[in-house]
């Protein structure tokens, strides 16, 4: 009876186990407003998708559901001036806890290669360095919103915050949205709050020159992956 009560048990736990399983890869993007994620991201994505063992998704936040879509809009307004702190660092977190339960552990569980367009981080930097809510507090919340997932590999594009501001303006000059009208002091905040997790995290963060032509970033993202996720590859 008891060992009958035992094989229960581990069989559970081994379909447990399966059902926690992630068999894919998850790779975030991170940097200053402007850095170029968008432009890299696509274009790794031409040049690798005939070169990796399984499809890419590409994915973004906010945003990357619909609900999550919709929560980006609330955030990301000009309009809504008023907006404090910590409804700005619960709704990221609100967003970004959809993206991962309907969209992220999806794809990772069907084997998919995930690159998301900005991830946790980026509220750590903006949230807890930029608006001094606190790296502690922001990681907190968006453990629970994540259920604890993390980045397999982080790429941080690393550009003057204000150059990537001036690469925005340059093509969307009356179309800012409300965090890129922040000051520069915040955006400065938010860069060294970046070169912070970089420090912290040098096993999963890697740096990238995003200063450089579009051709030469592609180029050393691409030799990043290779080195960090030769098992992306075919
Ligand atoms: N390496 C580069 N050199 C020069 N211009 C670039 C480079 N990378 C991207 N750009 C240009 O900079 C602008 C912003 O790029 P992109 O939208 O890819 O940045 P982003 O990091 O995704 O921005 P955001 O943070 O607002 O999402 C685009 O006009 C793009 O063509
Ligand atoms: C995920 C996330 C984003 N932000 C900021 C960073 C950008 O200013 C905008 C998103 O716009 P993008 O054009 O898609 O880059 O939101 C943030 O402050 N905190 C976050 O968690």
């Amino acid at each position: 009876m008891k060992k009958a009560r035992m094989g229960a048990f581990f069989a559970f736990y081994i379909k447990w186990q399966g059902w926690c399983v992630m068999k894919g890869y998850f790779i975030s993007f991170e940097g200053p407003d402007g850095a170029g994620k968008t432009t890299i991201i696509n274009e790794l994505v031409q040049q690798l998708s005939s070169k990796t063992i399984a499809p890419i998704l590409v994915t973004r936040e906010p945003g990357g559901s619909k609900i999550s879509e919709n929560i980006r809009k609330i955030i990301l307004d000009p309009k809504n001036k008023e907006m404090n702190a910590e409804t700005e660092a619960l709704l990221y977190a609100a967003a970004r806890s959809q993206h991962v339960i309907e969209t992220i552990i999806p794809a990772l569980n069907a084997g998919k290669i995930v690159f998301s367009d900005r991830f946790i981080d980026s509220s750590l930097a903006y949230q807890g360095i930029g608006r001094d809510l606190g790296i502690d507090e922001i990681k907190q919340i968006n453990e629970f919103a994540t259920r604890h997932i993390t980045p397999d590999l982080t790429l941080f594009f690393d550009i003057d915050p204000l150059k990537g501001l001036q690469r925005i303006q340059k093509v969307r000059p009356e179309n800012e949205d409300r965090l890129e009208q922040e000051n520069n002091l915040f955006h400065q905040k938010v860069y060294t709050g970046y070169k912070q997790l970089l420090s912290a995290y040098p096993e999963r963060i890697k740096r990238v020159d995003a200063e450089l032509s579009i051709a030469e970033v592609v180029s050393q993202s691409v030799k990043i992956l290779e080195e960090y996720m030769p098992h992306m590859f075919k």
